[in-house]
């Protein structure tokens, strides 16, 4: 990694931290993730290989941008440079704002909703083309692990997703069939709790409890148990936002939340 001046560690992401650092060549501000495999399972450098695949291929403005790979053979590392959102992460946008007691202005919300359904839509529809036959085919990508801590914001108020750590490429796309569901519990869609898989629409239901989580500043569905939280989940009862939110996103809010939709 001789062209790039490691500077501050900025977060954790999956396998490893992230850190900032400067492009030597041009100065320019990156994010690295560093990962040491030496005690990664075999199923986590798959994962990784699988993260890597996806993110190379995936390009919109909503979506942190992969820039390269590189294998550190003999300390045991791989670098993943993106780019560098200085705005960080959503889940401190929201701590901020709860520890001040002040609600997240709905324009703020509606930026948030709309840029991330740009990136799920990109994610879930978007398809790759084949430079020599100039062939389209369909990429569907599941994310799978939608949460405060995987969505950036860069200095210009654009949303990025990242962290495909969890994601999977759907190598069937007419059969949005089921995938083994891992993420954060809090997130979990009521069709994982039932049969633990995952399809687009899991997706859009954690898309749904981000933009829960951002209006209340607390997860729609909290308990202090795994069963009582999936319980509550299946249940599918959500309270209301907050009394300053207007009943347009209260009711986006409550589809995103709707259990048993079929799409
Ligand atoms: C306290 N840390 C931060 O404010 C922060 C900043 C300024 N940037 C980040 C994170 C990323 C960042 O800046 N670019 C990224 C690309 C991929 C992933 Cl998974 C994460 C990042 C973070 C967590």
């Amino acid at each position: 990694m001789d062209g790039y001046e490691s500077l501050e560690s900025i977060g954790s992401g999956s396998f490893g931290l992230i850190r900032k650092v400067r492009r030597k060549a041009d100065g320019k501000i990156l994010a690295r993730k560093e990962i040491d495999y030496r005690k990664m399972t075999t199923k986590e450098k798959e994962q990784l290989v699988a993260e890597v695949n996806i993110l190379k291929d995936l390009k919109h403005p909503n979506i942190v941008q992969f820039l390269e790979r590189v294998i550190d053979r003999e300390h045991c590392f791989i670098y993943i440079l993106m780019e560098y959102c200085e705005g960080g992460d959503l889940a401190a946008v929201i701590k901020r704002h709860k520890e001040s007691s002040t609600p997240i202005p709905e324009e703020f919300v509606w930026n948030i909703m709309v840029q991330l359904i740009m990136a799920l839509h990109e994610c879930h529809h978007g398809t790759t083309t084949n430079e020599e036959t100039h062939q389209v085919t369909p990429r569907p990508i599941l994310h799978r692990d939608l949460k405060p801590d995987n969505v950036f914001l860069d200095g210009k108020h654009n949303v990025k997703l990242g962290d495909f750590g969890l994601s999977r490429s759907l190598t069937n796309p007419q059969k949005a069939f089921a995938q083994t569901y891992v993420g954060t519990p809090f997130y979990m869609s009521p069709e994982l709790i039932g049969e633990f898989t995952y399809d687009a629409k899991s997706d859009i239901w954690s898309l749904g409890c981000v933009i829960y989580e951002l209006c209340a500043l607390q997860p729609p569905f909290l308990a202090d148990t795994q069963a009582q939280l999936s319980a509550r989940i299946k249940e599918g009862r959500v309270q209301s936002l907050p009394g300053n939110y207007t009943q347009e996103l209260n009711q986006i809010v409550k589809w995103m939340l709707q259990v048993n939709v079929s799409l």
